[in-house]
Order: structure tokens, then C-alpha cells, then sequence
């Protein structure tokens, strides 16, 4: 359940008045999603997505909106905010932030073809060439940095293996990000999971939720999308769809000698960047809905099988014309 704020049909009818959108149709609230209230609304001339901000860093909504925007401009599969008759996105509705979006078309890919990684790997590379020169700035708030200041709240929830793990990890990574200096930067989605793109067959249908949007390290986001979308149950890399996605990607932007040596810490990092957010959430800051959290344990796993197996071999680069 994730309409945390009800709507009535007539206040999201005057609301739509603001927008050259069309007249009020029919209003459903969106039964996923963890963190805002969402709803897809129809009007007589197209579907749309409205959300309310429950919580969160709301002050950070102009950067998501501004991030949201050049991707549009830039052509990238994104829902780019509707603007209103004064040009204006961000709105309130009920006392809470709100934005309108397109409602894009497709399904989460529940089990990634090697055709849908393919695609991902083209769309994050062509967003990521376009994303360095975004002008906006929102440091990575889920960084080494961030792992070093918060580990320290879930080691009395861990066993002493674990703890020592944890503990020692930081500290590696902590001299391996010294070593090889400053990565490419640019703006990141920060979450690109398979459920937050939508997909319809092999075509992406669009990327949403970008609300751990953030700039830094462009290797961390690709990191994020290996862990997620090319990881077998028991935490190894699937080679098929690794290369599917890291082909793909490196034809829009190959890495740089800096990132491939790195990869394997980035693949650990972010591994454990979710296993510490996920034991956060369980032990630490439960949610204040009734919501189930996230299964801390699927990246213990994946962070175990990173520290022991490393990363497979990155795919040739052929650079697309
Ligand atoms: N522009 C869009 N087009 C189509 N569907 C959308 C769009 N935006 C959101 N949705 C749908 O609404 C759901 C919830 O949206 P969103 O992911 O932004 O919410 P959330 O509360 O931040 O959830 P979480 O962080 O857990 O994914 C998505 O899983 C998707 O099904
Ligand atoms: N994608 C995150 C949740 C939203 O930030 C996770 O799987 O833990």
C-alpha cells in the first residue's frame, strides 16, 4: 500500500486546471512504491503519474527537478516533470510537495533478457555522456563517505564475523579509492534497479524514480545496475548478462583506465552501500508505514560474493559511430 495521502477526485481535477494537460478523467492511487503517495491520473487527453512527497529531503526536489529536465531535453527515456501554464513543476497538493509526470509505458523486468540488458547498458551509457555536463550538484549521499559515518549504527546487530567484515571492508575501500584518484563524474540516477524502469517487451519504456539522484562517481551507477540486474541467487555475476550490459555501455562511454581498475572495489562498495541502507531501514530507522523492508540479507550475499570472487573480465569496448 503507497498512498500514504489520499486524493478526492474534485481536488486533483482543480489541480490539473493549472496544466495544459487536458480535462480530469479518473483517478487510481498507486498500490507499489515505498516512500511517496502515487497515483495515475487519466484526463481526456493522456495518462499521467502525480506524486506527492511524504518524506525524504523535499529541499532537494528543485535539483531532481532540473536533473529530470535536461535528461528530457537531452531525449533520454525519463518521465520529464509537467510544467505548468507558468512554466512552473514543482507544486503543492494536500500540504505535500507534488509533481506530474507522464505516465510512461511497460512493466519491471522481473527476469532481464540479454536483449533488455542490452538496452539499459545503451540508455545509461548515452545518459551518463549527456549527465557530465549537467550544471546541477547534489553530492553522492550514499558514498564511501556515507559508509564510513553509518556502518558503525549496525555492528551491534551483526555477529562478530560479520562485524569484522563490515568494518574492515570500509577501511580497504577507504585505501583503494586514495590510490586511483578522481573517477569521471556527472549526474547518477543512484538507484536503477530493475523496478524502477519500465519496460515493454525489449523496449524501454522509461527510467523512473529518480530520487537518489545525485553527482559523483558515473562508475557507481553502473555498479548498482551489475549488482542488481546481472546477479545470479547465490550473489555470482550472470556472464551473459554482464556482457550484454557493459557491451552496450561501453559503446557510448568506454571506462577509463581509472574506473576498470577500481570495478571490482565499486561492485563491493555498492553491494554493501545496499546491505547497510537495507540494515538501516530493518534495525535502525524502521518505516513509519506498515511496509515490508527490504531483504538485508540478498546484499550480504551479493557483498560476499564480491569480496570473494572479485569481478569477471570487462567486455572489449567497440564504440558506437
Ligand atoms: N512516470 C511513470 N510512468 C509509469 N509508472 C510510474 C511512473 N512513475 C511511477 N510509476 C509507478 O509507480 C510506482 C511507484 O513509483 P516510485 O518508484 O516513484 O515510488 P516510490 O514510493 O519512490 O517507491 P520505491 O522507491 O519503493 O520504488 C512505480 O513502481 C511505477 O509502477
Ligand atoms: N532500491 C533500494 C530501495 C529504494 O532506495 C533497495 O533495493 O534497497
Amino acid at each position: 500500500m503507497a498512498v500514504f495521502t489520499p486524493l478526492g477526485d474534485a481536488q486533483v481535477a482543480t489541480f490539473l486546471e493549472s496544466f495544459d494537460v487536458g480535462r480530469f478523467v479518473s483517478l487510481q492511487g498507486v498500490a507499489s512504491g515505498t516512500e511517496n503517495s502515487t497515483f495515475f491520473v487519466t484526463t481526456d487527453r493522456c495518462e499521467l503519474v502525480l506524486t506527492l512527497f511524504e518524506q525524504g529531503e523535499q529541499e532537494e526536489l528543485p535539483f531532481f527537478v532540473d536533473l529530470l529536465d535536461y535528461l528530457d531535453d537531452h531525449r533520454l527515456p525519463v518521465p520529464g516533470p509537467v510544467h505548468d501554464r507558468n512554466g512552473v513543476a514543482l507544486q503543492r497538493l494536500a500540504d505535500k510537495p507534488a509533481l506530474l509526470f507522464p505516465r510512461l509505458p511497460g512493466r519491471h523486468p522481473e527476469s532481464p533478457s540479454l536483449e533488455q540488458c542490452r538496452v539499459l547498458g545503451d540508455a545509461l551509457g548515452r545518459m551518463h555522456t549527456v549527465s557530465r555536463r549537467f550544471s546541477g550538484s547534489r553530492p553522492n549521499p550514499r558514498d564511501l563517505s556515507w559508509l564510513q559515518a553509518l556502518h558503525h549504527k549496525v555492528l551491534g546487530f551483526l555477529s562478530n564475523a560479520d562485524q569484522t567484515l563490515m568494518k574492515n571492508a570500509v577501511d580497504d575501500f577507504e585505501g583503494e579509492f586514495a590510490t586511483y584518484g578522481e573517477l569521471p563524474q556527472g549526474a547518477l540516477h543512484g538507484d536503477l534497479f530493475r523496478d524502477n524502469t519500465l519496460f515493454e517487451g525489449d523496449r524501454l519504456g522509461g527510467i523512473i524514480d529518480f530520487y537518489n539522484g545525485c553527482t559523483g562517481d558515473l562508475l557507481f551507477d553502473v555498479a548498482i545496475v551489475i549488482n542488481d540486474w546481472a546477479t545470479n541467487a547465490d550473489g555470482s555475476i550472470d556472464p551473459a548478462r554482464h556482457d550484454a550490459l557493459l557491451e552496450a555501455y561501453q559503446a557510448r562511454r568506454p571506462l577509463t583506465s581509472g574506473e576498470r581498475a577500481l570495478w571490482p572495489t565499486m561492485l563491493s562498495m555498492t553491494a554493501l552501500r545496499y546491505w547497510l541502507s537495507r540494515l538501516l531501514v530493518v534495525y535502525v530507522h524502521p518505516p513509519a508505514h506498515d511496509l515490508t523492508p527490504h531483504d538485508p540479507t540478498r546484499f550480504r550475499t551479493i557483498f560476499m560474493a564480491r569480496q570473494l570472487h572479485g569481478a569477471l573480465p570487462l567486455p572489449e569496448v567497440s564504440v558506437a559511430n
